[in-house]
């Protein structure tokens, strides 16, 4: 098959209810298991993910800071962080898995920085949810005592919200390109990446849309394929209402007209239809594919996950 795909791994891949690292390892363990089915079928892989969860706890230990001697950390070296974490353990993930699979590759995680535009409207409307969930009281409580935005999520409690500019370039696309060129399995553009402005890179307070950004590497990479992992199998018309409908093969004209129904929630389901029909506009010949972990083994069989093309 040999085709050159961005999978971008959604929270679930990663995370369940316990934050702790072992528990974090351990779901990258079985994410990599499904992964190296794709590497089996002698796909390429260039691997990215979310970070959601894990800077918005990482910006909460901030709140232990001292300013002299221990300072809190800034959001860029925040997201940062958590590219080296989950960099860290997806790649030891992938290695024993590929090693039990008797496949022989090499595995690395980039540092990523992404750029994006300084006057994007996005620094002024905080929509990113990152951190854990919590009920309205606890969330107004927040606001009071901290000053931040929270907002509802998708109707699974409030969380933290911050600037998610959108992504212009990934700095580093060249040298991913390179490593896949050399058959490597890359892991970059971890949590949307780093965002960074003008010709000095510098960091700003901003979380990115890994989706965006996933599709944004998918284009730069001329990748055959953006497949964006998530919870659910399948994108579905009415979610969650009694006439649901689950979307499988899918054109993005009939994409755009269920968007502008409003099927798709912002801040879960919205940046991934937006992240996939900006990916195919761009690469007419491609495709972009929604689906779950669970269903990855699975994909070119009927019915299985939401193929989006033109
Ligand atoms: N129209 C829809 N079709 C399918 N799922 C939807 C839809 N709208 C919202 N969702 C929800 O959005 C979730 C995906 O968003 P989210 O969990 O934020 O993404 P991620 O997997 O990247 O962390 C799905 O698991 C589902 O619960
Ligand atoms: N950065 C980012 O989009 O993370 P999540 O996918 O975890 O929300």
């Amino acid at each position: 098959m040999n085709k050159k795909i961005v999978v971008a791994l959604g929270g679930n891949a990663i995370l369940s209810d316990n934050a702790s690292a072992q528990s974090q390892q351990e779901a990258l363990i079985k994410t990599a298991r499904q992964l190296v089915e794709l590497v089996k079928k002698g796909n390429q892989l260039i691997i990215s993910h979310g970070n959601g969860p894990q800077v918005g706890n990482l910006l909460l230990q901030q709140q232990a800071a001292d300013s002299k001697k221990n300072p809190a950390m800034p959001l860029d070296t925040c997201v940062a962080m958590t590219q080296g974490s989950i960099g860290y353990w997806l790649t030891n993930a992938m290695i024993k898995e590929l090693k039990a699979a008797g496949i022989e590759k090499e595995v690395v995680t980039v540092v990523t920085q992404v750029l994006v535009d300084e006057h994007d409207a996005a620094f002024k409307n905080p929509t990113k949810p990152i951190g854990p969930f919590l009920t309205k009281e606890e969330a107004q409580e927040q606001m009071t005592l901290t000053g931040a935005t929270f907002k509802e999520d998708a109707g699974r409690g409030w969380r933290k919200v911050v600037a998610s500019p959108q992504p212009t370039m990934i700095v580093e696309y060249k040298v991913i390109n390179h490593l896949v060129e050399e058959d490597m399995i890359t892991i970059s553009a971890g949590g949307g990446g780093i965002p960074v402005v003008g010709d000095e890179l510098r960091g700003v307070e901003a979380v990115i849309d890994k989706d965006y950004a996933s599709a944004k590497l998918a284009e730069l990479v001329k990748a055959d394929q953006l497949i964006i992992l998530t919870g659910v199998a399948n994108v579905a018309i009415n979610f969650g209402q009694e006439n649901e409908e689950k979307l499988e093969k899918v054109s993005v004209s009939e994409l755009e007209s269920y968007k502008e129904e409003g099927h798709f929630a912002p801040g879960s389901m919205l940046p991934k239809i937006e992240a996939a029909i900006d990916y195919v506009n761009n690469n007419p010949s491609s495709q972009a594919v929604i689906t779950s972990l669970e269903n990855l083994a699975f994909l070119g069989n009927k019915g299985v996950g939401t193929i989006i093309s033109h």
